[in-house]
C-alpha cells in the first residue's frame, strides 16, 4: 500500500489549515503527524483516510493489485480517534461483534485473543457507558489495531491512558504492525510516537 499526497491544502472558509503537501505514505511504515493544538493534525488525518476533501491537490492510494479509489479506501483503514464514539448502549461483547460485522479480523486475532489483549473478560457483559475513560480508549484501540485492515490512524492514542495503559498501547503497536501496515499516529506527546520512523509537521505546511 502507498498513499501519495500530491500538493494537498485544505481550508476552513478562508483560514488555509496547510497547504503544499507532498509526501508519500509506504507500507511496513510507522508516521507521525505533529503539531500543537488547533495546528491541522486531524484535519490532515481526515483528508488523508477520504473522510474530508482536500480544498486543492491530490490523494492516490495504491496497492499491488493497481489504484484504489477515494470512496473504496475506508475499506482499508481502521481508525480510533476521540471524535469516533463507541456504542454506549452495547455491552463490550455486542461492541466487538458489531463492529467486526463490518472488519475482518487480523488475522491471527479473534474475539477471545481481543478479550486477553483488552484484560477486560470480567466486562464482557457490562454495557460501554458504565466503562471508565481509560477503558473505552483501550477499546477503541484495540479494535482498530486489531481490524484487517491496511492504515491504521490513531488520534491521541494515548488519551485517557494511565502509565500501565501507556505501555499497554507501545505492545499493542508492537504486536500489530507488520510489513503491509502503514500506522499513522496523530500527537504532541513524543511517548506516543517514539516508534515512528517518520514524522511530519503541520506547522511546516503553514502559509
Ligand atoms: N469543520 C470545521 N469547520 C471550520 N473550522 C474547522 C473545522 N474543523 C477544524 N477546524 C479548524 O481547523 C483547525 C485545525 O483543527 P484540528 O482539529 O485539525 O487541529 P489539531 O491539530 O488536531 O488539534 P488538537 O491537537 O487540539 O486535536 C482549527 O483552527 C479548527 O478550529
Amino acid at each position: 500500500m502507498k498513499i501519495d499526497l500530491q500538493n494537498i491544502g485544505r481550508r476552513f472558509n478562508r483560514e488555509w489549515i496547510f497547504r503544499a503537501v507532498n509526501y508519500r505514505f509506504e507500507a511496513g511504515k510507522c508516521y507521525a503527524i505533529l503539531g500543537p493544538n488547533g495546528s491541522g493534525k486531524s484535519t490532515l488525518l481526515k483528508v488523508i483516510v477520504g473522510n474530508l476533501t482536500p480544498s486543492e491537490g491530490s490523494i492516490t492510494y495504491e496497492n499491488t493489485q493497481g489504484t484504489i479509489a477515494v470512496e473504496d479506501i475506508f475499506a482499508q483503514t481502521a481508525i480510533a480517534t476521540p471524535y469516533v464514539e463507541l456504542i454506549e448502549e452495547f455491552t463490550l461483547r455486542e461492541q466487538i461483534q458489531f463492529h467486526f460485522k463490518f472488519k475482518n479480523y487480523l488475522p491471527g486475532f479473534s474475539e477471545n485473543s481481543i478479550l486477553e489483549i483488552l484484560g477486560l473478560k470480567q466486562a464482557l457483559d457490562k454495557p460501554i457507558r458504565f466503562f471508565s475513560s481509560g477503558m473505552k480508549q483501550r477499546v477503541k484501540l484495540v479494535l482498530a489495531c486489531c481490524s484487517d485492515a491496511t492504515i491504521v490512524l490513531l488520534d491521541e492514542p494515548t488519551s485517557n491512558l494511565d502509565l500501565a495503559g501507556e505501555a499497554w498501547y507501545l505492545a499493542l503497536i508492537e504486536r500489530t504492525r507488520s510489513p503491509q501496515r502503514i500506522f499513522i499516529i496523530c500527537s504532541n506527546q513524543p511517548k506516543e510516537y517514539s516508534f515512528c520512523e517518520h514524522q511530519i509537521n503541520v506547522i511546516d505546511f503553514k502559509k
